[in-house]
């Protein structure tokens, strides 16, 4: 079976490389993209657009109406995503958000959409399986470590902090881990944010660069000893087999599932 696909986001660094992969795919078919508006000529130059000639939307809803599809991708940002993932889920296609930064509302509305309407949507952090062990890797130490920081480092032209991948791991170390305060009792920053953003005591600093494209270091410390956990995307490349495989795997679910740990094949 041929997979008809749309994406938003084409012309992002990641839509770019995910329009390159649908293409590339024998078993998806690109059908459509979605952008927000943008002047005809630049669109229809786009490079990675002008060979495919598929139809560039800038309504969802007029493209969710026009255009037979089995699956929406999302690589904007939150607001649009969410916008675009409702008529999506709405109209009965089946969505994977790349899109990091959903407030824990939209999430929650979301889950009740896809199940709504019985469709599947998948909500994936991170897409590289490298980050997705790391991820549960950190889940598992925190069992025997409570004190943990996660430093997170991305292209300086990344719009939130901090990342989704951090805010994901930081929820699966919770599950594992009871509040505490870190560090000392009397501590004071004497700059403000020295200490970064803090959850139940777990700090999480983001460091913004060029040169970076996505990487964390998530360092657990106990008496006499610290492990650290790290993953590095050197190239946006690392997430496309991640994407393939939720847009597989979505077509066989009928709900939403937020991280994909929980459909990885243990
Ligand atoms: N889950 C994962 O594994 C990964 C997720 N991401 C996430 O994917 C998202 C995209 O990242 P990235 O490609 O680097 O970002 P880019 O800024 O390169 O791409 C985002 C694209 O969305 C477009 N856009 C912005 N607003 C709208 C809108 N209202 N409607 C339609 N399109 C819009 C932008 O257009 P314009 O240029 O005109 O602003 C741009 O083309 C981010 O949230 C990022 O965190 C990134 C990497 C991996
Ligand atoms: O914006 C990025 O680049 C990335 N965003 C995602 C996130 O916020 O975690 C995934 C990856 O880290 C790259």
């Amino acid at each position: 079976m041929t997979v008809k696909v749309v994406i938003a986001g084409p012309r992002g660094r990641m839509g770019t490389e995910a329009v390159q992969m649908v293409a590339n795919e024998s078993n998806f078919d690109l059908v459509a993209c979605i952008d927000r508006k943008i002047e005809d000529a630049k669109i229809r130059n786009y490079p990675a657009l002008s060979d495919l000639k598929v139809p560039v939307f800038e309504d969802p809803e007029e493209c969710f109406h026009t255009v037979e599809a089995d699956v929406f991708i999302d690589l904007t940002v939150p607001d649009a995503c969410f916008v675009h993932a409702t008529m999506a889920l709405q109209n009965k296609i089946r969505t994977v958000i790349g899109t990091s930064g959903l407030t824990n509302n939209q999430i929650e509305e979301l889950t009740i959409t896809a199940k709504n309407n019985q469709t599947g949507c998948i909500i994936a952090p991170n897409f590289a399986i490298g980050a997705v062990l790391m991820m549960l890797f950190a889940k598992m130490a925190a069992n025997y470590f409570p004190d943990v920081e996660i430093i997170e480092k991305h292209h300086d032209q990344k719009l939130d902090a901090p990342s989704g991948t951090a805010v994901k791991t930081l929820e699966l170390i919770k599950e594992n881990r009871q509040p505490k305060t870190q560090g000392h009792p009397n501590e004071e920053e004497t700059m403000q944010g020295a200490r970064g953003a803090t959850d139940e005591g777990i700090h999480i600093h983001s460091v913004r660069l060029p040169g970076l494209v996505a990487h964390q270091e998530v360092i657990f410390g106990g008496s006499g000893q610290t492990l650290s956990i790290k993953h590095d995307s050197i190239d946006r490349k690392s997430f496309m087999s991640g994407i393939k495989f939720a847009v597989e795997k979505v077509m066989e679910i009928d709900d939403l599932v937020y991280g994909l740990e929980n459909i990885l094949d243990n």
